[in-house]
């Protein structure tokens, strides 16, 4: 992906750009001229707004362009779709004591906490609009006021913003204000998604190996073989680096110390097989390991669908559950109640209502 830039800059001398390897992994053409952009602008004043699909990146963008810049402040981040509105205006001002009920004592708002570093303002397209007029104020002055309070404090900071959204678009329907977008928006730059530069992807792994190893230096890694490179190389990648994480942290759990093959990453890792591949693989694991293995699952569906139909979900994994406790126990339901901690009726009530004989388990 070229940054529509990138032409200005392509001669530069990329000081910076050991400082953006060791954040950003990847060096594939596309990741290559990501911070070869980034390099150049790190140093300067200049807002910039990363844009790009979920769990491409955007907040290591933002932590390697902080790191890059040389400023000697915090990086301070705000996700504005994660807090309710109407406490937002005071999370980034800050408030006076007695400002509001509840206001008990003064709190110095992000927007100051970030003097002399960077500010990063995640999903900035879910900031109400009576509080885009507000930032848009202290773009322009470099000046605030907490909430409550009466003198105008001076603050430096470096904007950095996020938005998975098009903003050009709401801008353009009046649903995010248009002289905002044109004050933020100087420096567009484009994280390209992971199916891009699937050429990153066994660096991107070995990273994610070592800094595992670094948290638990007994932990016997999974190794990817040839075949599994090119099965994860030829996936789509909807979640993103996300997703490779999610997959990663399920080999962790299920290939501790053994070679990950094609058929593994087909069969079990990838999310798009969800939980039924999961159990498919003959793992034997301990007790308390199934509800890790799911918890990676239900991450990565949040992260890679719009939607989940809860109830069916529960249902599959109930099902599958049943289904596994009654191969285990070779079709006994007594047996296949007492593994799933349940009452013999209640397991006979439960393969009813979901269409499961002890025979058809045991057929399948
Ligand atoms: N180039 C990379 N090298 C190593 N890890 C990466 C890279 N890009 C992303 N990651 C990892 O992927 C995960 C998602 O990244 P991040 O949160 O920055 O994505 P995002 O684009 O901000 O997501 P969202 O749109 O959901 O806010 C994080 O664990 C991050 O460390």
């Amino acid at each position: 992906m070229t940054q529509y830039w990138q032409a200005a800059v392509s001669d530069v001398d990329a000081k910076n750009i050991s400082v953006l390897d060791r954040i950003l992994i990847g060096r594939s053409a596309p990741m290559l001229q990501l911070k070869q952009v980034l390099s150049v602008v790190a140093p300067t004043e200049a807002p910039v707004m990363v844009q790009g699909e979920t769990g491409v990146g955007k907040e290591l963008v933002c932590e390697a362009l902080h790191k890059a810049s040389g400023r000697a402040g915090e990086l301070v981040a705000v996700n504005c779709a994660a807090i309710p509105a109407d406490l937002l205006e005071s999370e980034l001002f800050g408030h006076e004591k007695g400002a509001f009920t509840g206001a008990d004592q003064r709190r110095i708002g992000r927007i100051e906490q970030a003097q002399g570093g960077t500010l990063f303002l995640d999903e900035i397209g879910d900031m109400p609009l009576a509080l885009q007029a507000k930032l848009l104020r202290v773009l322009e002055t470099r000046r605030i006021q907490r909430v409550g309070g009466r003198g105008e404090i001076e603050v430096d900071f470096r904007l950095v913003t996020a938005t998975h959204r098009a903003l050009a678009t709401d801008a353009e329907c009046g649903r995010f204000r248009a002289d905002l977008y044109f004050r933020i928006n100087v420096f567009p730059v484009s994280v390209p998604a992971l199916v891009q530069r699937t050429d990153d992807i066994p660096l991107i792994l070995d990273a994610m190996i070592r800094r595992a190893q670094d948290r638990n230096p007994d932990a016997m890694p999974p190794h990817f073989n040839q075949g599994a490179l090119r099965a994860l190389a030829n996936h789509n990648w909807p979640g993103n680096v996300r997703e490779l994480r999610n997959m990663f942290e399920r080999a962790a759990v299920l290939y501790a110390g053994r070679v990950v093959t094609a058929e593994a990453v087909e069969n079990v890792l990838l999310p798009t097989q969800g939980m039924a591949s999961i159990t498919a693989e003959p793992v034997r694991p301990e007790t308390g390991v199934i509800p890790e293995v799911s918890m990676d699952a239900v991450r990565t569906i949040m992260d890679t669908e719009q939607s989940v139909d809860m109830r069916s979900y529960l249902r599959d994994i109930e099902e599958m559950l049943i289904d596994a406790a009654l191969r285990k126990n070779g079709g006994c339901v007594s047996q296949a109640a007492r593994t799933l901690r349940l009452q013999r009726t209640t397991l006979i009530e439960k393969m009813k209502k979901l269409s499961i004989s002890r025979d058809g388990a045991m057929l399948n």
